[in-house]
């Protein structure tokens, strides 16, 4: 199908070792970054140069003061250079600051665009088996939340973290050249705000955090849960079941939140007093009181320790601010890489054309991620010009084993050939050309029915679209819609279940391909969709044509069926040979039919 030539027309990359193709490892914070490192570095830079000009004005005062205080008259040449500096500060500080602010908001647009279009590249090359695990609002929480929270971390961290480090630094290296002695004892508060850092990060504390985090992600699947199934849920009279689940972990919540924030008020106040300007300005004034009166400081020289002092506080301050941005942030980075590391199926180098539409599974063995096997040795043939009838009971693997025919996963061991050449020798358009299929969750797109016809071949003639239509006999009600086949789905008109899954069938046949993987739905079944499909499957008769089967009746019409019972072929034959056999597969049959008949 179309959707498929763009999802797997991946390049070539490292194979992957089983079902799970995820060879690709995790993209690097800095590879993500790096293209943009120059403009990091202009923020950066600016930001520093407009900080420091920004302690222009402070030192213009002490100069001032010096000035005012210095024995005769008024040095006014001093006094206006001092105002001068002062002044030139001010306005470099607002210029570079500004630029610096403007670049960053640039900058993050344009790494988050780069990031949505890697992330893009990356689902549009994840193999079509990975994405159909991936609940749709996972997806769309990356490419979209998830980029959004990197924000902080682009436009405001490095120039605000790099200056909340540069200016005091700035600041410290002039107060020691004023008085070493006093520069020491500024430090004290800073040193007892440092000395809470320990107390935040005790093994009860960080266990208090994980239930915090954990209690916050129960609150928040709860309101999912609550908000999405409410629909259901009130149906089936258990409203006051979900409400009282989400109630219980409110309540469960607030409880955790109260001991947590306990725990670390009685730290968080010791730090804010400590750093607290009233704080800052008695430590420095008592240092400074008693420095003058031991005669080691001339009075004026205690004004830069009042002016700058306070500005020492300013990193440790920084840092408790932004950290819950920074950690947000980080998790949301862990997550986009997780998607742009997803690995691609390895594409053939030197790709092969199939012979002919004959399709054979040989010793076939799959399991998912590092789960049990899930087919343990299928080996079968689907003959061009002949349907293939897959059943058994639920969780067999028939579903499974249709998707490894459009590769939707590659096998652990063993092959799927198509017309003698491995899948994983034919080029990803190649094989989309000639394998179609129709699953049981139908997507349609918001778009037109001639577009969602055409998704596999976008340049086919009205002609093609509406044959194809005619073929799932979807024609007419096409045409009694608003707009015919330029309805817009989802916006113009809605479809029923069954109607949906006959544009998806349109959908498959629209592209005319030799091979047809069909997997037949049981949740929309209604008996003009039954017969539609039964029609279409006898008009298909030329073709390679495999169907995951629930009716009976397109059992019957089977060249062949296979029975698949736990991962492996029990029964295999024409339908009336199986019957007369009388073994697994009739007695398969006599309970379906005995199923159908309550
Ligand atoms: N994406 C997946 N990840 C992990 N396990 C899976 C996945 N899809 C299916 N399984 C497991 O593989 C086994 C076979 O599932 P499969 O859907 O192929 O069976 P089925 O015969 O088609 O069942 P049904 O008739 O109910 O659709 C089941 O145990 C199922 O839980």
């Amino acid at each position: 199908m179309g959707a498929t030539h763009s999802i797997v027309d991946a390049k070539r990359s490292s194979p992957s070792p089983g079902g799970d193709p995820t060879g690709r490892q995790p993209a690097s914070t800095a590879a993500l970054l790096g293209p943009h490192a120059p403009s990091f570095a202009a923020v950066v830079v600016l930001q520093v140069v407009g900080a420091v000009a920004g302690l222009a004005p402070l030192f213009a005062v002490i100069e001032l003061g010096r000035a005012l205080v210095s024995p005769g008259p008024v040095d006014t040449e001093r006094v206006w250079t001092a105002v001068a500096l002062g002044a030139t500060g001010l306005f470099v500080r607002l210029v570079f600051t500004g630029a610096s602010s403007g670049l960053g908001h640039v900058l993050d647009g344009r790494v988050q665009l780069s990031l949505r279009r890697a992330l893009a590249r990356s689902l549009g090359q994840a193999p079509i088996g990975w994405l159909a695990r991936r609940r749709s609002g996972e997806l769309a929480r990356v490419v979209g939340d998830d980029v959004a929270a990197v924000h902080p971390f682009i436009a405001h961290a490095p120039g605000e973290l790099v200056s909340a480090f540069v200016v005091p630094l700035v600041s410290l290296a002039y107060l020691l050249t004023v008085d070493w002695r006093l520069t020491l004892i500024t430090l004290i508060p800073v040193a007892l705000a440092l000395a809470h850092v320990p107390l935040l990060m005790t093994a009860a504390r960080t266990r208090e955090q994980r239930d915090f985090d954990a209690a916050m992600g129960r609150i928040a699947t709860s309101v999912v849960e609550f908000v999405q199934g409410i629909a259901v849920v009130k149906a089936f009279g258990g409203a006051e079941r979900a409400h009282h689940r989400f109630r219980t972990a409110a309540d469960e919540f607030v409880d955790i939140f109260t001991h947590w924030v306990r725990g670390v008020s009685a730290v968080a106040a010791g730090m804010q007093l400590a750093l607290s300007p009233p704080f800052v300005l008695l430590v420095v004034l008592t240092g400074g009181t008693m420095r003058i009166t031991s005669g080691d400081l001339v009075p004026v020289d205690l004004l830069p320790f009042l002016l700058l002092g306070l500005g020492l506080t300013a990193p440790v301050a920084a840092l408790g601010h932004g950290f819950d941005d920074m950690q947000a942030a980080g998790r949301a980075v862990g997550r986009i890489r997780e998607v742009l590391g997803v690995g691609v199926l390895p594409q053939p180098a030197c790709p092969a054309i199939p012979r002919d539409n004959r399709v054979e599974l040989r010793d076939v063995r799959f399991g998912y991620d590092d789960g049990p096997e899930v087919l343990r040795g299928i080996d079968l043939t689907l003959e061009p010009g002949t349907l293939t009838a897959v059943v058994g009971p639920s969780g067999s693997g028939k579903s499974t084993l249709g998707q490894l025919l459009p590769r939707f996963f590659d096998p652990t061991h063993g092959s799927v050939r198509l017309g003698g050449v491995d899948l994983r020798d034919i080029d990803a358009r190649e094989l989309y050309r000639r394998v179609s299929f129709v699953l049981q969750d139908v997507r349609l797109l918001r778009a037109s029915v001639a577009d969602n016809i055409a998704l596999a071949v976008p340049h086919a003639t009205a002609e093609q679209i509406t044959r194809a239509a005619r073929l799932a006999h979807i024609h007419d009600r096409i045409l009694a819609l608003p707009n015919g086949y330029e309805t817009v789905l989802g916006q113009d008109a809605t479809l029923s279940g069954g109607e949906a899954q006959r544009i998806a069938i349109a959908r498959a046949l629209a592209a005319d391909p030799p091979v047809l993987v069909l997997d037949e739905a049981t949740a929309f079944a209604d008996p003009r969709t039954d017969q539609a499909v039964r029609q279409t499957l006898s008009t298909l008769r030329d073709r390679t044509v495999l169907v995951i089967a629930h009716r009976l009746e397109t059992v019957a019409d089977a060249d062949q069926v296979v029975l698949l019972e736990n991962g492996v072929v029990a029964a295999r034959g024409r339908p009336t040979d199986l019957l007369a056999r009388d073994g697994t597969f009739a007695a398969f049959w006599r309970t379906r039919q005995e199923d159908l008949s309550r």
